[in-house]
Formats: structure tokens, sequence, C-alpha cells
């Protein structure tokens, strides 16, 4: 495989004019003794569909929860769109433009579909506070623009009948999409996806590989997966990133990925993932 440099894009030849959705130098964490990831340098382009892999345990949702701000770094900075992030919390980090779903499905199931995706845009959404507490004119300006723009993000996943539905009682791929468009209503730049697949039949993975491409076309946003399904990584990937105790052991293209050989021994030669 072609070796890159650490610090070139998946693919460097995608948008050189602008500044990286995500550059990570020298990013590291330990938690004790254990060193969790450790020199991650990673840089995504705009728009770039990237996947993480890696054995359980590899350290990739520790990257997500870096990219994130759950956790502060031990080492290394990380800059968005040129900006570092080293002060901020998760919920600035969510205003820079980072979004994310979980592995495990994280809705409010007694809410409603359009309240699920409310809660979304009210984290972006910048009225006055006494506007809201005295429900004055800019508050309910803000709450018909808001109800609206949740329900043209349903309508591009053809869940805008859903809407008053609650949220708990949908189907479990429903489920899964309502989560990408709450991620979504934050008007993210860089949208990161945690097993989106996970627990997923094949003909609900091909909607969400469509799904994917549709979120990233429509929106112009650049999209990180973390994925078991090799079928979807290798399906939807521009470029791969392959983490193995901590630490990346190969970036390329899919096909680059395959015939790695590190890779086979480190992770597709392994049953069980
Ligand atoms: N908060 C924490 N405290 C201590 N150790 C942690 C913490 N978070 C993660 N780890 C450890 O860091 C390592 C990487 O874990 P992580 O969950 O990031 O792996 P992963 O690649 O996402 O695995 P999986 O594919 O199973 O989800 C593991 O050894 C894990 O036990």
């Amino acid at each position: 495989m072609a070796k890159h440099d650490p610090h070139e894009t998946l693919l460097p030849d995608r948008d050189m004019d602008k500044s990286p959705a995500i550059e990570c130098i020298g990013l590291g964490i330990d938690f004790g003794g254990l060193t969790a990831v450790d020199d991650f340098n990673f840089t995504l382009g705009r728009t770039e569909i990237a996947g993480l892999i890696g054995p359980n345990g590899a350290g990739k949702t520790t990257v997500f929860n870096l990219l994130t701000k759950v956790y502060q770094p031990t080492r290394g900075r990380m800059l968005l769109e040129g900006r570092d992030t080293k002060n901020m919390n998760t919920t600035q980090a969510n205003r820079a433009g980072i979004a994310r779903t979980f592995q495990n499905i994280r809705l409010f199931k007694d809410l409603t579909v359009l309240d699920n995706v409310l809660i979304g845009l009210h984290n972006e959404m910048d009225y006055h506070l006494a506007s809201a507490i005295f429900r004055l004119p800019g508050y309910w300006r803000a709450e018909k623009i808001a109800r609206g723009r949740a329900l043209d993000l349903l309508s591009i996943f053809d869940m805008a009948d859903m809407a008053d539905n609650q949220a708990g009682s949908l189907p479990y791929g429903a489920q899964r999409r309502l989560e990408i468009v709450r991620a979504l209503a934050t008007n993210p730049t860089l949208l990161l996806l945690d097993e989106p697949a996970a627990g997923m039949n094949p003909s609900e993975t091909s909607e969400l590989m469509e799904n994917i491409r549709k979120i990233r076309d429509t929106f112009q946003i650049s999209i990180l997966l973390i994925e078991h399904d090799m079928n979807l990584v290798m399906g939807i990937c521009e470029g791969i990133a392959v983490l193995n105790y901590g630490k990346i052991i190969a970036k390329g293209t899919p096909e680059e990925i395959k015939s790695d050989p590190d890779v086979i021994e480190a992770y597709l030669g392994k049953k069980g993932h």
C-alpha cells in the first residue's frame, strides 16, 4: 500500500483551497497507565466520506470522544476548519461544526420524532433566553422557523409523515435514521457516525449507504464513520484509516486497505468482526 504522509488528507486533491474539515496532529490520550490513542495524525478534507476501522478495543470510539471533546487529549492538537479546538467543550465543538451519533441509539424515546429533531436545532439556535422564557414574538418566530427546518430535514429522509409519532415506537432502522437527522439538525460541517449499521439487516444497510451519500451530496459536509460492516465501509468510504492498539497502521483507499498486509494481519484476517 502507498504509505501516506500523515498530514495529507485521505483524498489529497480535493478542496485544496480550503482548510480541512478536521486535522489531528499527534493526538493522544492516556487513561492512567493505558495509552488508548497515540500519535493520531489524521486529516479529513471537506466533503470526504471516510472510515475509521480496526479491531475491538483499537481506540475508535475514543477517537470520536476526542474529536467531540468528550475527552481532552493528553497530547497533540486538533484543528476544526483551521481553528484550534484546545479550549472547547462538547457544546462548543458541536457549535463549531461537529455532530455525532452513538453506537447505541440515544433518542428521547418518549418524545415525538419532530421534538427529537427540534432538540438538535435548539442546540444551534441562538435566540435570547428572555424571549424564550416570556414567549415573546421573537420566540414564536424562531420556533416556527425551527419547526419548518425540522420538517424539511425529516422529508429529505422520507420521515415527515412520522413527525408526530413517538420516537420509541419507530422501527429500528427508522430510529437510527432519526438519530442522524437529529445530528444534522445541529448544522454540522463534520458528521461522525459510530457504527451506523449496527443491528441492521442487509436491506436497511444498503438504504443507509444511500442515505450517507445523500447527506454528503445534499449538505456538502464531511462524514467519518466507525463501522465493522466491511461491505458498507468498502462500498461507501473514499478513504479509510485503520487503527490498531491506538495507532494508525494504515491509511488509503478501500483498494489499498484491502490489500495491505498489516491490515489483513491486524484486522481483516481475524474472524468475528
Ligand atoms: N474512559 C476510559 N477509561 C479507561 N479506559 C478507557 C476509557 N475509554 C476507553 N478506554 C480503553 O481504551 C481502549 C480503546 O477503547 P475504544 O472503546 O475506543 O475501542 P473501540 O475501537 O471503539 O472498540 P469497539 O470496536 O469494541 O467499540 C480500550 O482498551 C478501552 O478499555
